[in-house]
């Protein structure tokens, strides 16, 4: 744990709001205070109504309601007060969440945040935080109206009258076994609403993400009928859960209704009163109070509501806050070249299995090693913790002689530039988007890095490098967004790059552009490059071949080949699927020259 909001990472709602329990405590005796005083204001009407049968003067009368107007007064501002304090205390704890996730989202490993994925963190940061806000903000004076209400009542009631307190006492049991038989599979009914729920938004997600390509192959009905389909279902969870709840429920709900408690209690208390053992001023206090009393159950139910869904959001805050930060040494130490040794690396997800097993390599200064293997072999996984994206479980890795875990974030980051196949780009102008690598950067550094990066037809954008990337690089084509990262690296500078060679751009103008930005970034580096397309390592200094988390032969691109092993069948498959695509590029050449004659 790592912000001092927190001593230990919150599971529970109530550690979550810890920071600013000084107000929310404030705001619910604030709100316990106001219905207090909308009690007694409503208390002075029995004396008054005393005072008028006994006929009293009316100086007395006047004192009363102007207890009653001071009661009124008190409750109106306590209960403003309380409110103000609530969204207060809101808006603290928003401020005081993001910080404390933000700030820890950038000490955890990287790893974890692939793992967990962008959207799922996105929905804890935004969405989570905003419930709790919403629940701080709104439900929290609403606990001390929801209990004082009906305790206060009571106590006044059996005053009053202790056999009539009985009386309305019953009702609400009553009412209580009804509502309990309303809600006895709540947790098991309100599971499937939520899954019924959850598919719909995750139909709803695809159907207009995937529109796009549905939309090119049919005209989008199938997936339609998937989306109606869900939606039918979760009508009739919904149908279902309604009908299983509705008789015992309504009849409840009815029984903390203000008009059943006060027939019942007029009718007991006029039985009393016609037995002359009530007068009407006590009466009138049941009259008075039995229907606040109803009403102030109703928000319990709805605050447990509340509750439930905003302790789900706090466990997913308190799992992202219980993340271990990734260790930093105490002291730093600085590497004494760009070489890379891996001794004996073994590691694994989450999940247990080995994703890499004992793996001893070399990366002499300034060479060039290409991983390359089969899908799913471990290249990527060993490629991201020579930038520490995870530590590893067994063995070490050391750049120019240093463990990388006895090098702090900044020492590491500046040795080691990290080009990824998914190019992110930040909202901002394409200048800041390079200058990331550098922040002190000259304009004469950015337009160097950029043009040795081939990124020159930025100046044909509308507003040159002050050009607005858009939201994760939209208005750019790929192309043009990875060269842009090709650039902010290239200004970074550093001994060492991580490549992990872009697959997705076939068109053979942008590769070759690509191919000469990564050529200008890499001159003289350590290089080690996650392959894809085997042509373009052939001249690798070492090729290390992985198969199933193991380094299984490693070598020149001609020793490879002699060795007749895992590579070599790589190979064959390379050139068989490079055949193909001449192929399909000349079928589709001669279908094209054939339409041109045609027309
Ligand atoms: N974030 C993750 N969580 C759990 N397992 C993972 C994760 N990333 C990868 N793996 C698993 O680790 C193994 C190695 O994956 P890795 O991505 O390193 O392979 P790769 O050789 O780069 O594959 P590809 O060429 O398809 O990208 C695979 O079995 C994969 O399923």
């Amino acid at each position: 744990m790592t912000h001092s909001a927190f001593s230990k990472p919150p599971t529970k709602i109530w550690d979550v709001m810890a920071p600013v329990k000084g107000r929310i405590v404030g705001a619910i005796a604030l709100s316990a205070l106001s219905s207090i005083a909308g009690i007694g204001s409503l208390l002075t009407i029995p004396p008054i109504a005393a005072a008028l049968l006994s006929e009293l003067p009316p100086a007395q009368i006047w004192q009363w309601i102007a207890i009653a107007l001071g009661m009124v007064a008190i409750a109106f501002t306590a209960r403003v007060f309380a409110f103000h304090v609530s969204h207060i205390a809101a808006f603290k704890l928003e401020v005081i969440l993001r910080t404390a996730l933000t700030t820890h989202l950038a000490q955890v490993p990287l790893g974890y945040i692939i793992t967990t994925g962008s959207g799922a963190i996105k929905k804890i940061v935004q969405d989570d935080v905003k419930s709790l806000h919403a629940f701080v903000a709104d439900s929290t004076p609403l606990f001390g109206q929801a209990y004082t209400i009906p305790v206060v009542s009571l106590i006044a009631m059996f005053v009053a009258d202790w056999r009539l307190g009985l009386v309305t006492l019953a009702v609400l049991p009553v009412g209580m076994i009804f509502i309990r038989l309303a809600l006895r599979d709540y947790a098991e009914q309100r599971d499937a609403y939520d899954r019924a729920n959850e598919q719909i938004n995750s139909v709803i997600i695809e159907f207009v993400q995937g529109m796009q390509v549905v939309r090119t192959f049919s005209d989008g009905s199938s997936s339609f009928a998937r989306f109606q389909n869900t939606l039918d279902t979760f009508t009739q969870k919904l149908r279902e859960w309604n009908e299983k709840t509705q008789t015992s429920g309504r009849f409840g709900t009815l029984l903390f209704e203000p008009l059943p408690t006060l027939l019942i209690v007029s009718a007991v208390g006029a039985w009393f009163m016609m037995q002359e053992t009530l007068s009407f001023p006590r009466l009138l206090v049941f009259l008075l109070l039995a229907p606040r009393l109803c009403g102030a159950f109703k928000p319990i139910f709805t605050l447990s509501y509340f509750i439930n869904q905003a302790n789900a959001g706090a466990l997913r805050i308190g799992s992202v806050l219980a993340e271990p930060a990734l260790p930093q040494p105490e002291h730093s130490q600085q590497p004494a070249n760009a070489s890379i040794t891996l001794r004996n690396v073994t590691c694994s997800y989450s999940d247990g299995r080995p994703a890499l097993q004992d793996i001893s390599l070399d990366l002499p200064a300034g060479t060039v090693t290409a991983l390359v293997g089969p899908s799913g072999a471990g290249k990527t996984t060993l490629a991201r913790l020579i930038p520490r994206f995870w530590d590893v479980d067994h063995g070490s890795i050391e750049i120019g002689g240093v463990d990388v875990r006895q090098m702090n974030s900044d020492t590491l980051m500046s040795w080691v530039s990290f080009v990824f196949q998914d190019t992110f780009l930040l909202h901002d102008t394409i200048r800041n988007n390079i200058k990331l690598g550098k922040p002190n950067a000259t304009d004469a550094e950015i337009v160097a890095a950029a043009s040795a990066a081939q990124a020159h037809d930025i100046l044909t954008l509308p507003n040159g490098y002050d050009t607005i990337a858009g939201e994760r690089g939209t208005r750019l084509s790929g192309g043009q967004r990875q060269r842009i990262t090709i650039a902010r690296a290239i200004l970074q500078d550093n001994p060492i790059v991580v490549l992990d060679e872009a697959t997705a751009f076939a068109d053979p103008e942008n590769e070759a552009l690509i191919q000469q930005a990564i050529a200008s970034l890499t001159t003289g580096k350590t290089l080690i490059v996650v392959a894809h397309r085997l042509a373009t390592i052939m001249s690798a200094d070492q090729i290390a071949v992985l198969d199933r988390g193991r380094l299984v032969e490693c070598g020149k691109h001609n020793e490879l080949l002699a060795n007749d092993g895992v590579y070599a069948r790589l190979w064959l498959r390379h050139q068989q699927a490079q055949n193909w695509e001449l192929k399909v590029r000349s079928h589709q050449s001669a279908a094209r020259s054939a339409i041109a004659n045609f027309s």
